[in-house]
């Protein structure tokens, strides 16, 4: 018998950069990712959902690897797990799947074992595994975050979402990686590209500070790494332009891509126009897609300890229905 406890975590996805804050500006999205994890004899894997083909059932696994992570910072020893994971996360889309599997292991791991650590520690263990603060940050927090990393530390200012935000996003069908969509970027940008994002970024956070949702669609602009990524993504360049006359706040790629995200009104009379603009446009450029209403999610990760009421996957399959049906 362990005597560590089964963890169970709830995990908001992301959009990272939000147009021009590159690495640094960051919001939760009501789409959820659930992990459940345990002591075990021997390492097993549960993993449901679409998402979740193609993910590695071994060792390997990343959830594996940042939970052992875990326990020898706090250490303690837990070579063997039984590690269950629903996602409604698409993976590669700009939605945050690896910072969220990242926040969602961090958290389940150090719940198991009485949560030794603290919230700012586990930021900088997930921004030293993503490289950037912006989404890890928003999966942990919840909200809008504006955070910086100097390769030991990450800082943070959470900002609560102006409550009349509402997010469309458009999910091509196809992935894009992170890492290849940041090898797209140069290595130097000019001073004015730089002096056009730093001062777009600070009206975007003092904007969204300050529910001004008039100012989202002037601050949120680009020069750093959206011309770049671009040619990645047919159609891009239209709904970037031509968005904002269809309903958007503003629009931006999401994270690293090929998602869009639109910030919208939630009392705006042109919601539906804006999602057949986006839809069609796709459909112009031949790429099949969805459209899917999100909102800003308040809360970060959730982590509990919970009873060991029979087997760890048939509990979690009626956790997941449950929460599906909610
Ligand atoms: N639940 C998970 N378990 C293991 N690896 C995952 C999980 N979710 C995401 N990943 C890893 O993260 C990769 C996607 O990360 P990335 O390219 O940064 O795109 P994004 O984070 O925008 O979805 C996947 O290809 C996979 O390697
Ligand atoms: N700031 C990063 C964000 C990547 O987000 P993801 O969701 O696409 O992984 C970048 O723009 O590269």
């Amino acid at each position: 018998m362990s005597i560590y406890g089964r963890s169970r975590v709830k995990v908001p996805a992301s959009t990272a950069n939000l147009g021009p804050g590159f690495d640094t500006l960051g919001m939760a999205l009501s789409l959820y990712a659930w992990i459940e994890m345990e002591e075990a004899t021997e390492t097993v894997f549960h993993l449901y959902g679409d998402e979740m083909k193609g993910i590695a059932r071994d060792k390997s696994n990343l959830l594996y690897k940042v939970a052992q992570m875990v326990f020898a910072e706090a250490g303690v020893s837990v070579p063997e797990l039984s590690i269950s994971m629903y996602s409604e996360i698409p993976l590669t889309r700009g939605l945050g799947s690896s910072a969220s599997a990242i926040v969602g292991a961090l958290a389940a791991a150090n719940a198991m074992i009485g949560s030794p650590l603290g919230a700012a520690k586990l930021f900088d263990m997930a921004t030293a595994l993503e490289k950037h603060p912006d989404n890890v940050g928003a999966s942990i927090f919840g909200g809008i975050i504006t955070a910086v990393w100097d390769g030991e530390h990450a800082d943070y200012i959470r900002i609560e979402p102006p409550r009349e935000l509402e997010v469309l996003v458009v999910i091509p069908e196809f992935e894009l990686e992170t890492v290849k969509a940041r090898g797209l970027l140069p290595a130097e940008v000019t001073m004015s590209d730089a002096v056009h994002n730093i001062s777009r970024t600070s009206l975007l956070t003092a904007a969204l500070s300050a529910g001004r949702l008039d100012m989202i669609g002037r601050a949120m602009q680009d020069r750093l790494h959206q011309p770049y990524r671009a040619p990645m993504v047919p159609g891009m360049e239209k709904l970037l332009a031509e968005a904002p006359g269809h309903g958007a706040l503003g629009i931006a790629l999401s994270g690293a891509g090929p998602t869009l995200l639109c910030m919208v009104d939630r009392n705006g009379d042109k919601k539906q126009e804006l999602e057949n603009f986006l839809k069609e446009t796709m459909q112009e450029n031949g790429i099949p897609s969805c459209t899917v209403w999100l909102s800003p999610c308040t809360s970060g990760v959730t982590a509990e300890l919970i009873e060991r009421n029979g087997m760890q996957n048939e509990s979690f399959l009626d956790m997941i229905k449950g929460e599906l049906q909610s």
